[in-house]
């Protein structure tokens, strides 16, 4: 009796034991002898993500993942169950149609509500295939190429507003084209998307203008979720409380930028429904109404509040990105007056008239352009971290490595797009790379095109690259027609810095944090009205 009495005392102390015993021992087996342990990477990351969290809340993951390449070869591993790899081949096995991996579960997290998601956060190809359907099909490059007049109007108006003050003689005061270009492809967006520009670009008080930033502020914290080591403890509380604990201590302006989405959304569902009603074919069909008509095909019926969050990831998706890479070439042209000449020369020779200058066989002529903006992109563009994805049954194979079902793998586009295999000089922004002829072979292109993924690639690449570009021709192709340009005297915003550490010294190289979003700053540059 006594003795029963004697274990029943000693049974829960014998079972923390046993547990505590369990953890360290598969933690062990984990870090030494796991399918991951054979890969070099830094010590912590055999035991946990903290070092890997700490360079992602730093805003620094994409020079950190350079610098463990760098360090370590192709294959790091950084975090018990991670690994990222730097090999073209690698990038297509993790990313290309046939590759036998999925969205990672922690992309779950950009999910505000449990149980609504939109084409960003479905997981496996059962869900998001449907939807990224009818996505695609809105982006089409006939929906783009209709779309251009809108997408001309915003970029003509903006252009006004730079030189607003100035002359042909006088240069404009020092614009900040961080905000510049934020506030163009916003306005962009969403007149593309809700057929209403809101004219943030005007230089007067706006309250959308927080909106843009509140999108990015929304990007921030959630990537810092995803990456977090307690990411699948975050995915199982949101839909035991945490979900609606988070609807209440969103910040106001993210809060805003919610109800604002949905207000639109909400808006033009109804006008859409009595059109529907009415037989009124709608005067101009914005990226909301194809969705509208694609919801309930392939018998994909889609919730008002389905429909919000496909809304709201359009927004994400098509604001930040673009407005970057706007920001990144406007940088790289201010700083190298040989490369603005040689673009201006390019368009002013081209087109007789600013009217002339139109998405099509003209402006694809443009061979310096095209490869002004490709740089752009290779050099600075935003989301170019790794983005996880989780290996499926069956396991994955890339050369002679194998990854076992579960494992987290990743490539980073940044990484590649500053590989010395692949480009010279990697660090160098130079258009003339992506064109044959001078000491440019055919075999330099083609190694340089191979490793060039900013839009990423397969079934989950971005569906908005047509739109990205034609933005970007117009914004460039327009600007450079009508207006001169110049660095703001003494500008370094933007530049490298010895204090921003390895891999961030460059003066010559548009720096930017990395939360999924860009975080960046500059340049300043002043505008005329060319002579
Ligand atoms: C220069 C501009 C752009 C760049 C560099 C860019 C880059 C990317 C990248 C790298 C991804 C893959 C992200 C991942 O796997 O987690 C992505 C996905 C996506 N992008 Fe873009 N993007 C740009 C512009 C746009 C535009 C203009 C739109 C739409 C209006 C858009 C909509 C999307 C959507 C909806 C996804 C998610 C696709 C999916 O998960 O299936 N993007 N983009």
């Amino acid at each position: 009796m006594l003795e029963v009495y004697q274990f029943s005392r000693i049974l829960p102390l014998l079972s923390l034991v046993l547990l505590y015993i369990y953890y360290v021992t598969k933690l062990l087996y984990t870090a030494l002898l796991g399918p991951l342990s054979r890969y070099p990477g830094p010590v912590s990351a055999k035991f946990s993500d903290i070092e890997s969290y700490w360079h992602t809340v730093k805003l620094n993951r994409h020079i950190w993942l350079w610098q463990m390449h760098e360090k370590y070869g192709p294959i790091v591993r950084i975090g018990p169950n991670s690994v990222v790899i730097s090999s073209v081949e690698g990038f297509h096995r993790i990313y290309d149609v046939k590759a036998n991996t999925q969205k990672a579960e922690a992309y779950l997290a950009y999910a505000k509500t449990w149980g609504i998601y939109n084409t960003f956060t479905k997981l496996s190809k059962e869900e998001y295939q449907p939807y990224r359907r009818f996505v695609q099909s809105a982006l089409s490059e006939r929906n783009v190429k209709a779309a251009e007049p809108v997408v001309i109007e915003n970029i003509d108006r903006w252009g006004d507003l730079l030189v607003i003050g100035g002359s042909s003689k006088t240069w404009s005061s020092p614009r900040d084209m961080v905000g510049e270009a934020d506030a163009l492809v916003f306005d962009i967006i969403c007149d593309l998307c809700y057929g209403k520009s809101f004219n943030v670009k005007e230089h007067r008080e706006n309250e959308m203008r927080e909106t843009s930033r509140s999108i990015q502020q929304f990007m921030k914290i959630n990537y810092m979720i995803a990456k977090s080591p307690c990411v699948k403890l975050w995915i199982w509380l949101k839909p035991r409380g945490l979900d609606a604990l988070m609807r209440e201590i969103t910040p106001a302006s993210i809060k805003r930028y919610f109800q604002t989405v949905e207000r639109l959304v909400l808006t033009r569902l109804e006008e859409e429904e009595l059109n529907e009603k009415k037989g009124i074919d709608v005067r101009r069909k914005d990226l909301l109404h194809f969705i509208f008509k694609a919801r309930d095909e392939g018998k994909v019926i889609m919730s008002h509040g389905a429909l919000v969050e496909e809304a709201g990831m359009f927004m994400i998706g098509g604001t930040d990105t673009t407005s970057h890479v706007t920001a990144a070439l406007f940088f790289y042209l201010a700083h190298n007056p040989r490369v603005l000449w040689t673009l201006t020369q390019e368009i002013r020779s081209t087109f007789i008239s600013l009217d002339d200058i139109k998405a099509g066989q003209a402006l694809s002529r443009c061979k310096y352009l095209d490869a002004c903006i490709n740089e752009a992109l290779r050099m600075s563009s935003s989301g170019n971290a790794d983005h996880s994805r989780e290996v499926l049954p069956g396991g994955l194979k890339v050369g002679d490595a194998f990854f076992p079902a579960g494992t987290i793998v990743g490539s980073s586009s940044y990484v590649l797009h500053h590989s010395a295999d692949h480009f010279r000089d990697p660090f160098v922004f130079r258009p003339e790379r992506w064109i044959v002829g001078g000491d440019i072979t055919a075999a330099d292109v083609a190694r340089a095109e191979t490793a060039n993924f900013p839009f990423s690639l397969g079934p989950r690449g971005c569906p908005g690259k047509t739109l990205a570009w034609e933005e970007l021709r117009l914004i460039f192709g327009r600007t450079l027609w009508r207006l001169d340009l110049v660095l703001a005297q003494g500008d370094t915003t933007g530049m490298g810095r010895d204090e921003l550490g390895w891999g961030r010294t460059d003066k010559t190289q548009y720096q930017a944090g990395d939360a999924m979003v860009g975080y960046r700053k500059g340049p300043f540059v002043q505008f005329k009205v060319r002579e």
